[in-house]
Order: structure tokens, then C-alpha cells, then sequence
């Protein structure tokens, strides 16, 4: 059962309102209700998912009143809505007030609670805690991950903005990324095969959920950090945006539009590379195959083009060749830290050499790039290219 929470009107509330009606638009609904799948909620304290689990505990409970008195028996109860916090330990007695205040919110909310502390090193230890971002995000991926799998939650929902969207976007645009750092943040993507992670709070902008947090009188955590503009995030958050929201007031909603659109692209191209593969590629063992002869039968030698007759000249364009060679490194594991745009690209330019389709057996592609160097056909991480009889031949070293 959880927890009474107060109820307002749209007249004392509107922006709470309007989170309300958003929530109830974005979030899944199936036969009429939301509550029927098992979901955990990530907080950290922070405004934007303490806004998260009040709008869901408010969701799950009006289903839960409008289910109970008519037919009790056949009235399916709600499922679990579990929260999660991770407690990182960085900020000494800040951590542990964050991590109180999720725990007294959840009591007042009657809703479970499960709180990870994240070891700390060891006096002896020369290194501290790991504290860059991406370090930090993939532990909580992880916890939220196995929290989830323990409480048979389907859906881990938390609290990303349309501000965070923009920000998110900003960054990697002027740091270099390619179409799917372009793309921003998903609402809605796979923690894995059977866990989806949702974003509802994706389009709502970040002065609203605190606007609609004051009028029902709920306090959040602030988290000093967020202040200090040394770092990236913080700077594009506090003197960017606003600076260029004081020419574009619309910057935010266009950005994010941009993102949704070429989230679009992406997924195409998914398509596109995903038939790449299937068309001329093998996997065995830690080996990525690709079948020349395959490549070679479909253009058409007279011409020297794409035989449109089999098939079609976009398997031949660079950004396919490039997708599809991104799908194969996640197939293998390979890891992608390390691969920039300039590596996909000139190992696109080998897939698509014509006269190594037919060079014999145990040679290394001539492969030289932008910087004029053959690089023998080796890619960071370990990965080489070898030309074998009608292949290309791509394994770990
Ligand atoms: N320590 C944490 N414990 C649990 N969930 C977290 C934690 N940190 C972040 N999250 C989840 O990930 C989302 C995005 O992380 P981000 O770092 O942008 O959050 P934040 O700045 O702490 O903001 P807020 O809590 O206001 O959303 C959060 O909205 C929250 O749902």
C-alpha cells in the first residue's frame, strides 16, 4: 500500500498539475492502468527525482483507491514500486543526509526503499573513491540493475529533464561525437533484454518540476557540486543555456526536438546496418568475417557500381558501413572506448577498397590514414584487419 499523499487542486497547484497530466501521458498504460508493472525509481534526493517519486507514489495510489471498493476481489492490487539510492560516499556528511532524506521520504510515502553505499577504499589505499561521472553512473547502472532483477522489477524509471537533454546534447556537440551522441539521452531504452529504462520526465523542463515541488510544499536535497562551473556540465547548466536562452527562449524545446529527430535517423540506420550484416558478414568465435566475395558479387563489374538488380548502393555508403562495424564491435564485446570517428572511417575505407577484395590470402590491407601513415590495419583496443581468401578477416589480438 502506499503512502496518502495530499491532494490539490489545479488551481492551488498548476504546475503540479501539469506534471501530473505528463506523467500520466508518458508513462505506459495498459487496459486503462499504469500501476501493473514493477518498477524502480532511482533518487538521489535531488529535485528532479524527488518530483519522480512523488508523481509515480501519486499514479500508483490513485489506481490503488480507484480499484480497491469496487470489486475487491477481482481487482488486480498494484505492483511494487521500489526506490533506489545509491549513497557514493564522496561528500562526507552530505552523502549521508541525502540518503536520510530518501529514507524519511519513502517512510512518508510508504513505499521500499534500497540503499546502496558504495565501498570506500581502504586507509592504505593511494587512490580515493572514483568520482568522474561515467564511473559513478555505471555503478548505479549497475546497482539499479541488480536491484531491479531482485525485486522483479520490469521498468527503472529516473528523473533525466529536458534541461539535462539539452545540456547532455550541448556537451557532446562541442566535445565531438558522432550521430548517436547527437541523439541526446532516449526515454526509453534497454538496461538489458529484460529491463527497460524509462525517462518520463524527458520533455518536462526542470523549473517546472520545482515550481510544482513548492506548491505542494515538498523540500528536496541540494547538492552544492552542481554549483561549482569548473566543471563542463555546470558551466554549460549555468552560464551557457542561459545565455543562449536569453536570445532563443525556445532553445531547450528545439534542441531537444533535433534530438528526437535524429534519434529517428539512428534507428534506421540500425535497421540498414543490422540487413548489412546479415547480408555480408559471419561472426565465429572472437572473429568478425566479412565475405568479399559477397561484397563483390553484388557490384557490377562493368560499371564498377552497385548492381541495383541484388542489391542496393546504400550498403555501400560510408555511415552504413560504419553503423554496421559499431553493431559488430557490441556483438563481440569489443570495447569502443577508444574508436573515434576518424578509426570508423578508415576502417570503413578498408571494407570498401575494392582491390583488396581479391589480394591473396595472409596479407594486411594497405591502410593509411588522414595522417598519411599505414597503419597496418590495427584499431585501438587490439583489433586487427587481415585479408584471407575472399574475407576480411577482424579479431582481437
Ligand atoms: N545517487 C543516486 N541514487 C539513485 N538514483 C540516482 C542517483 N543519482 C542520480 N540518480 C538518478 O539518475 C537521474 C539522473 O542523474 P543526475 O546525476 O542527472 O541526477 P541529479 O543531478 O542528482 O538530479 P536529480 O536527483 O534532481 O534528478 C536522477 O534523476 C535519478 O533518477
Amino acid at each position: 500500500m502506499i503512502g496518502d499523499v495530499l491532494p490539490t487542486t489545479p488551481n492551488e497547484s498548476p504546475n503540479w498539475h501539469r506534471l501530473r497530466h505528463a506523467i500520466r501521458s508518458t508513462w505506459p498504460n495498459r487496459h486503462g492502468r499504469s500501476s501493473d508493472i514493477a518498477t524502480l525509481v532511482g533518487c538521489s534526493g535531488g529535485a528532479d527525482s524527488v518530483a519522480l517519486i512523488r508523481l509515480l507514489a501519486e499514479l500508483w495510489a490513485e489506481e490503488s483507491n480507484a480499484l480497491a471498493p469496487a470489486n475487491e476481489a477481482a481487482a488486480k492490487p498494484v505492483a511494487p514500486l521500489v526506490v533506489a539510492h545509491c549513497n557514493h560516499g564522496l561528500r562526507g556528511e552530505e552523502s549521508n543526509a541525502d540518503e536520510a532524506f530518501v529514507r524519511q521520504l519513502c517512510e512518508q510515502l510508504q513505499l521500499p526503499l534500497v540503499v546502496h553505499h558504495v565501498a570506500q577504499p581502504s586507509e592504505s589505499a593511494t587512490t580515493g573513491p572514483p568520482s568522474d561521472e561515467r564511473t559513478l553512473r555505471g555503478i548505479r547502472r549497475d546497482f539499479f540493475e541488480r536491484t531491479a532483477k531482485q525485486h522483479g522489477c520490469r521498468y527503472v524509471a529516473v528523473a533525466h529533464s529536458a534541461d539535462d537533454q539539452a545540456e547532455t546534447m550541448l556537451h557532446h556537440f562541442i566535445r565531438g561525437t558522432g550521430p548517436l551522441g547527437l541523439a541526446g539521452i532516449a526515454e526509453v531504452s534497454e538496461l538489458n533484454t529484460d529491463i527497460v529504462l524509462r525517462r518520463p520526465l524527458l520533455q518536462v523542463r526542470r523549473g517546472t518540476l520545482r515550481a510544482g515541488l513548492r506548491e505542494i510544499g515538498q523540500t528536496w536535497r541540494e547538492d552544492a557540486s552542481n554549483q561549482h562551473t569548473v566543471y563542463t556540465r555546470n558551466w554549460i547548466r549555468h552560464d551557457v543555456l542561459p545565455l543562449i536562452e536569453s536570445r532563443y527562449p525556445n532553445a531547450v524545446e528545439a534542441i531537444h526536438r533535433a534530438g528526437t529527430l535524429q534519434h529517428e535517423l539512428n534507428e534506421m540506420m540500425r535497421r540498414l546496418a543490422e540487413r548489412w550484416l546479415e547480408a555480408f558478414t559471419d561472426f565465429s568465435d572472437d572473429r568478425w568475417i566479412i565475405r568479399t566475395q559477397r561484397l563483390s558479387q553484388s557490384t557490377n563489374p562493368e560499371r564498377g557500381t552497385v548492381d541495383t538488380d541484388t542489391t542496393c548502393d546504400w550498403m555501400f555508403e560510408r555511415p552504413v558501413i560504419v553503423a554496421a562495424s559499431q553493431l559488430a564491435w557490441d556483438r563481440l564485446g569489443w570495447s569502443r572506448g577508444s574508436m573515434t570517428m576518424q578509426h570508423w572511417q578508415r576502417l570503413s575505407g578498408l571494407i570498401n577498397d575494392r582491390s583488396s577484395w581479391h589480394t591473396s590470402s595472409g596479407a594486411t590491407p594497405a591502410d593509411k590514414a588522414d595522417d598519411g601513415i599505414d597503419h597496418g590495419g590495427h584499431f585501438p583496443g587490439g583489433i586487427c584487419v587481415s585479408i584471407e581468401t575472399e574475407q576480411l578477416v577482424l579479431r582481437s589480438e
